[in-house]
């Protein structure tokens, strides 16, 4: 599935979040990585209709997140860090059923379609347990269980193992990179980037970095250097909206700018 971003900017309280971002993303597994606040989440929430942007537009296979969001939240599926804000029934089975509720199966057929997900993501000796006493891997599990289920064609997973362990971290990331869906995984985990197909590195709301992971760690770290922060040309420059004149990134093809 091809995910595009054309001239996408985007800004809360007049602060500049993303700058004409332009992108298409159709690789299996692409990473995000840049500082807090640099406007990743923004970016991924545009993915999928949860934040439509000022101006530009987003486009899942071609339709347009401000006209088809019922279609585009099928498709793309969404995990957020903290999954205690994305649980929301009483009991593990409940959780994940209710992401069938509007699916057109049958009782028989979600039941079915259930019982799969928790089965292959370890949950089935919770079925019943208040999802509140899960620990935070399991929770974490569950949350992911709950999108899978309705069997999205692209995930987009925002620092889903930030509040994690290093146990339940490999087993969260073991699980994402065995999905056979697309995977968008937003992260300040670099070490789980190896073997991506594509990186991109964000600034300040725009792409500064696209391309292999190891160039794109290396150019997040140069970016992260003391006296990189305090000289770069963006710096100061909120509200200088767009990036005009700016080339756009080569998908995959590790420019620098
Ligand atoms: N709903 C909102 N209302 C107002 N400001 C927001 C909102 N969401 C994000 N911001 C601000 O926009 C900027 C970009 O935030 P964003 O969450 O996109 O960055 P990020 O790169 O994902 O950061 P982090 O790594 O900390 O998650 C931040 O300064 C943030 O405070």
């Amino acid at each position: 599935m091809t995910l595009r971003l054309e001239r996408v900017s985007h800004a809360y309280d007049g602060r500049a979040v993303l700058r004409g971002v332009d992108l298409e993303l159709s690789e299996h597994r692409i990473g995000v990585i840049g500082a807090n606040g640099s406007g990743k989440s923004t970016l991924a929430r545009t993915l999928n209709g949860l934040v439509l942007p000022d101006s530009g537009r987003v486009l899942v296979d071609g339709l347009d997140t401000r006209r088809h969001a019922r279609e585009i939240r099928r498709r793309v599926g969404f995990v957020f860090s903290d999954a205690s804000a994305q649980i929301v029934m009483p009991t593990v089975a409940e959780d994940v059923a209710i992401g069938l509720r509007r699916s057109g199966l049958s009782a028989s057929e979600r039941s079915a379609r259930v019982e799969a997900v928790l089965q292959r993501h370890g949950l089935a000796g919770h079925r019943d347990h208040p999802a509140h006493l899960l620990s935070g891997g399991q929770r974490q599990m569950l949350a992911l269980a709950s999108v899978l289920v309705t069997e999205p064609q692209v995930l987009v997973c925002d620092e889903p193992t930030t509040l994690l362990d290093l146990r339940n971290t490999a087993v969260i990331e073991e699980t994402l990179g065995a999905l056979p869906q697309q995977v968008v995984l937003l992260t300040h985990n670099l070490d789980s980037l190896a073997g991506f197909d594509r990186v991109l590195v964000m600034d300040e709301g725009r792409v500064v970095f696209d391309g292999a992971p190891a160039e794109a760690v290396a150019h997040y770290t140069s970016l992260m250097r003391p006296e990189a922060r305090g000289s770069r040309p963006g710096d100061g420059a909120a509200g200088a909206e767009g990036g005009a004149g700016t080339p756009p990134p080569a998908p995959g093809g590790g420019l620098r700018r």
